[in-house]
């Protein structure tokens, strides 16, 4: 059989993102073995690109990346208190444009515990669910302003922005999502008791579609209350449906209680697949550890995995998964290097 062929866009960002994405394309390449050609392209985009050249993301970029089947994504983001990238100019102008453009409208985060993954609170078993999180709208939209900025008179507004239509395609898409799962349980974390106009139209989606899955399972929480069962009865989750704000900080706490951030992956997703999925960590930059060899690639690698089962490749992504699986049962408390795990887990790859 001939190998079919894979066109990737890597862009690797900043801080840790070039660390841990050297990894995920190594464990890429191994894991789909000869069944697929990869081609990848790379990106130079970022806080560091922007310092250098004053340039974000221009429109011939976008155009570029629109032609390739799939982004693998590091991170972006430089030091917190650098007054050049002030307003979140890279955050906005880079990462959303990019879930944007290419209408990712599903942020797809899956949590598991695997065994030989110290958790602060939880054994594996305890977690294993997935947040289906809004990726195009929600507070996140850059639907505010603010005047009398610097006086004791500001005003700063950041309008919350939720469209039937966006509503729907994320609801009918988390549905899909629990029907497929083993506990086919969904639940709507909101906070209708306070946003009510969002929250309404939310509640009423989640029932209306509700109708069409009678096989699932529907509860809700206020998103405080989501916090604490997180915390005390991760179990109680199977499929997440939430908010780009809410699934933005679930997905952290959900990162920390299941092994550590530097596990967590995740796809921003276009299901109608007119435009490219981006896979990338849940992580960020980490410019506190950058340039040591300090970061954890396995979100990485993780969301490679990801990637390859999005396009079909689901024996290549199995491998990664496994591999990972197979290195984190062995982990034990030893600090390794970036590279040191990276190569553990291609040597499981190679073994398999
Ligand atoms: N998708 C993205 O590109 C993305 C996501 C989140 C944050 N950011 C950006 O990254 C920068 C830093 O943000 P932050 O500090 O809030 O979040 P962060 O996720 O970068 O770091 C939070 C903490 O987690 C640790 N951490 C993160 N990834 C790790 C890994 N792989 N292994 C081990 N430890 C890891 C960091 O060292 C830090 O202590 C900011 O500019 C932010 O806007 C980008
Ligand atoms: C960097 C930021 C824009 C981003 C988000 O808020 O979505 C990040 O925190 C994430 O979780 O991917
Ligand atoms: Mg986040």
């Amino acid at each position: 059989m001939s190998p079919s062929h894979l066109d990737l866009a890597v862009i690797a960002g900043d801080g840790i993102g070039p660390e841990v994405v050297a990894e995920a394309l190594q464990a890429l390449h191994l894991a789909v073995r000869d069944e697929v050609r990869v081609s990848e392209t790379h990106y130079r985009l970022g806080a560091e690109h922007y310092l250098e050249s004053g340039e974000i993301l221009d429109d011939a970029t976008m155009d570029r990346l629109a032609q390739h089947q799939a982004i693998l994504f590091g991170a972006i983001g430089g030091a917190p208190n650098d007054p050049r990238l002030a307003g979140g100019i890279i955050e906005r102008g880079l990462l959303l444009k990019l879930r944007f453009a290419f209408d990712h409208y599903v942020n797809l985060r899956p949590s598991r515990i695997l065994p030989g993954v110290t958790s602060p609170l939880a054994q594996p078993g305890d977690v294993d669910f997935v947040v289906v999180r809004e990726g195009t709208e929600g507070p996140y939209v850059g639907n505010g302003g603010a005047i009398r900025v610097g006086t004791r008179h500001e005003i700063a507004n950041e309008v919350s922005v939720n469209t039937a239509h966006g509503v729907e395609r994320l609801v009918r898409f988390g549905f899909a999502t629990a029907a497929a799962r083993p506990a086919q349980k969904l639940t709507l974390v909101h906070k209708t008791n306070v946003l009510s106009h969002a929250g309404g139209l939310w509640s009423r989606t989640v029932d209306r579609i509700a109708k069409d899955y009678p096989q699932v399972a529907v509860d809700y929480l206020h998103v405080d209350a989501a916090t604490i069962f997180m915390v005390t009865d991760p179990g109680r989750f199977d499929t997440i449906v939430t908010d780009n704000l809410f699934g933005d900080i679930l997905t952290d706490l959900a990162a920390a209680i299941s092994g550590g951030i530097g596990l967590a992956a995740s796809g921003n997703i276009n299901p109608d697949g007119a435009f490219p999925s981006m896979f990338e960590p849940v992580h960020g930059s980490a410019p506190d550890i950058a340039g040591r060899q300090l970061a954890d690639p396995t979100a990485a690698i993780l969301s490679a995995a990801l990637l390859l089962e999005h396009l079909g490749h689901t024996e290549a992504a199995g491998r990664i998964t496994t591999a990972v699986e197979a290195d984190l049962a062995d982990r034990g408390e030893a600090r390794r290097s970036t590279s040191e795990i990276g190569t553990a887990i291609r040597h499981r790859i190679t073994s398999l």
